[in-house]
Parts: structure tokens; sequence; C-alpha cells
């Protein structure tokens, strides 16, 4: 497992916490440690346990072992400490139909001991045309910025945004999420609960992936592509009439695991010498590559390595 250096200025700590519902382990052995300031992922495939760790951290469920604490304070013994300072956005929040987009956050300014300007807040969510209009009314992307703006309310130091995006047409996903880049800039930390790729490749500055409830590699999204960057991959297309056994030799050079015809080119994995060994094997044989190009790979790549599980599928509505 990749393990970073200890961040700065922590303001959660989860240490080795564990939740169970009866006979089932929902998190196994969960520690984590986010800092002030910045975008901290929580990814992993369904049921991993994610939804459980952050309610667990907001005071919402009682862990079973482990500890937990939130600026400091331990949320299971003393939820009053961090109430006012910690909004949460769960999945799915609904909110009653007719409840108009100003009204709701209102009410919920009125939880708070300093609330936030709901006016404001609507202004910086793109939401003041949309402050009468009854929630039932809104679109998916607005009804999704709304139950940020009652996560951040309550001028919270830190928001918890759980599957943020889900359920998001491409244009409104990009829009939240440049969004969250303002929130996070205003000085907010922000831990953001998703079984997206690209959005936590996007977003987080460092990330946790956690499956069956354990985490299984932790770090910046670039520290974990190139942890496991031992391996290069490439394609490329051959001339017509290459001899067979320049293939042949290709396949037996140590630096190559595989070569795989893929419509009209190869492609060809192995160690990181891969591509010039190849390359001069080639030569020696008077064969020229016409196209080479290399693949890069993406934290998705990562996932499926660290979890075993097939990545989610990216697909929104258009
Ligand atoms: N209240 C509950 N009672 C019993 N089992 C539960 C309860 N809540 C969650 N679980 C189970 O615990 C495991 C972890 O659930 P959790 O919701 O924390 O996972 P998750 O990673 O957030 O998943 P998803 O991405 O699907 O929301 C799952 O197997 C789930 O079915």
């Amino acid at each position: 497992m990749t393990r970073p250096t200890r961040p700065a200025d922590p303001v959660i700590e989860i240490s080795h916490l564990r939740k169970t519902y009866g006979e089932k382990v929902a998190v196994a052995d969960v520690s984590l440690t986010v800092s002030r300031g910045e975008i901290f992922g929580i990814l992993g495939p369904n049921g991993a346990g994610k939804t459980t760790t952050v309610e667990t951290l907001a005071g919402l469920r009682q862990a079973d072992g482990g500890t937990v604490r939130v600026l400091g304070a331990d949320p299971q013994s003393h939820p009053e400490a961090i109430r006012d300072r910690l909004g949460i956005q769960l999945q799915e929040s609904r909110l009653p139909a007719k409840i108009r987009a100003r009204e709701a956050l209102e009410l919920y300014a009125s939880f708070y001991r300093d609330p936030a300007d709901p006016a404001e807040l609507l202004a910086m969510l793109g939401l003041t045309d949309k402050a009468e209009t009854a929630f039932k009314d809104l679109s998916g992307g607005q009804q999704q910025r709304l139950s940020i703006a009652l996560a951040l309310v309550g001028n919270p130091e830190i928001a918890v945004l759980d599957e943020l995006t889900t359920g998001l047409d491409p244009q409104a996903r990009r829009d939240t999420w440049a969004l969250i880049e303002r929130v996070r800039d205003s000085g907010v930390t922000i831990l953001l609960v998703t079984h997206f790729m690209d959005e936590a490749e996007r977003l987080a500055d460092r990330l946790a992936i956690i499956d069956d409830g354990r985490v299984v590699a932790e770090g910046t999204p670039t520290e974990l592509i190139a942890a496991r960057d031992d391996r290069r991959t490439f394609r490329m297309r051959l001339p017509e009439h290459t001899p067979a056994d320049a293939v042949a030799a290709v396949r037996d050079l140590p630096q190559v695991e595989a070569i795989t015809p893929i419509g009209d080119e190869y492609e060809v994995t192995g160690g990181h010498r891969v591509l010039p060994d190849v390359v001069i094997a080639l030569a020696h044989r008077d064969v020229v590559p016409g196209e080479i190009r290399t693949l890069t790979r993406s934290l998705e790549d990562v996932f499926v390595e660290v979890t075993g599980a097939p990545a989610e599928s990216q697909e929104v509505p258009a």
C-alpha cells in the first residue's frame, strides 16, 4: 500500500475504525487523515463502507472500534462540539416537494449560531433566479446545488459531500466540480465521497481507496498512479508484410510480457524498457513501426488493480 508522508494540520483523524451492522462488517479497519484546506476523496466500489465511514465521523453512527477525531473532538461522545463546524450533504438528500429554495436555506440557517447569508449562498451557487422555485421544479443539477448550499449554510470548516454528481449530465457535473473548487478556495476543507474515477482524479488533492471496509491505497492521484507504474503499454502499427519471425522475436524479449494484435495494431505490455527494446529488436530485422502510441495509466487502472473490481460505469445521462 502507498503510504504518503503525514499530512499537516489534520482536521479529521480516523484510526482503525470498525463498524458492523449485526453480522455484516461494513467497515473493517479504516485509518485516514484529512488536512485543513484540502479536498480529500474517498473512492471505492458500491458497498465498500464509504458512507458508513463518513456518517460515523459526522456523529450520525456509533463506531464499534477505533477512534475518530474531528477538529480535535470525538463526534461520538461530543456531537455538539462539531455540530456547527461540519456540514454534511448525504446521498439523495430529499426535501419536501413544495419547499422553495430560499425557504429551505433560511430554515436550515435557523439551526445554526452563525449561519451564512442564504442570499449570498444562492448567488454563489448560481441559484438566485431559482430562489422562489419549489424543490420539485428544480432540475437535477439545481437540486444538487441546493443540497450543497444546505451543507454549507452553517458556515462549516469541513463539508462532507457524498455522491456529489450522481445522476447529473456532463455539463452539470463540470459546473459542480468548478463550484467545489471555489468552495475549497474559500477555505473550507472538503471530504468527497465518490465512485467516479474522473471526479476523484480531477478534484481530490489526496484520496483513499476503500475496498471491503479497508483502505487499500492512499495518496495524491499522481502518487497513486506513479506508485504502481512499473509497467508500460504501447501500441504500434507494423508495415505490411512484416515477417512473422520479427513479431516472434519481439514476443521472446525479456522485457515483453504480452503482445496482442488489436485491429491493425499490436498492443505491447512489459517492463519500463519495453519500448526501446522492441524498437531495437525490430530494427535488427529492418522493420520500422509506422506509428507508436504509448498508453498512459489512469486512476481507473489503479482502482481496478487494488480493488479487483471493474470500474463503475462513468456513463451519465446526456
Ligand atoms: N443500516 C444498515 N444495516 C445493515 N447493513 C448496512 C446498513 N448500512 C449499510 N449496510 C451495509 O454495509 C456495507 C457498507 O455500506 P456503505 O453504505 O457504507 O457502503 P458505500 O461504500 O457507501 O456504498 P455505496 O457506494 O453503494 O453507497 C454494505 O454492504 C451495506 O449493504
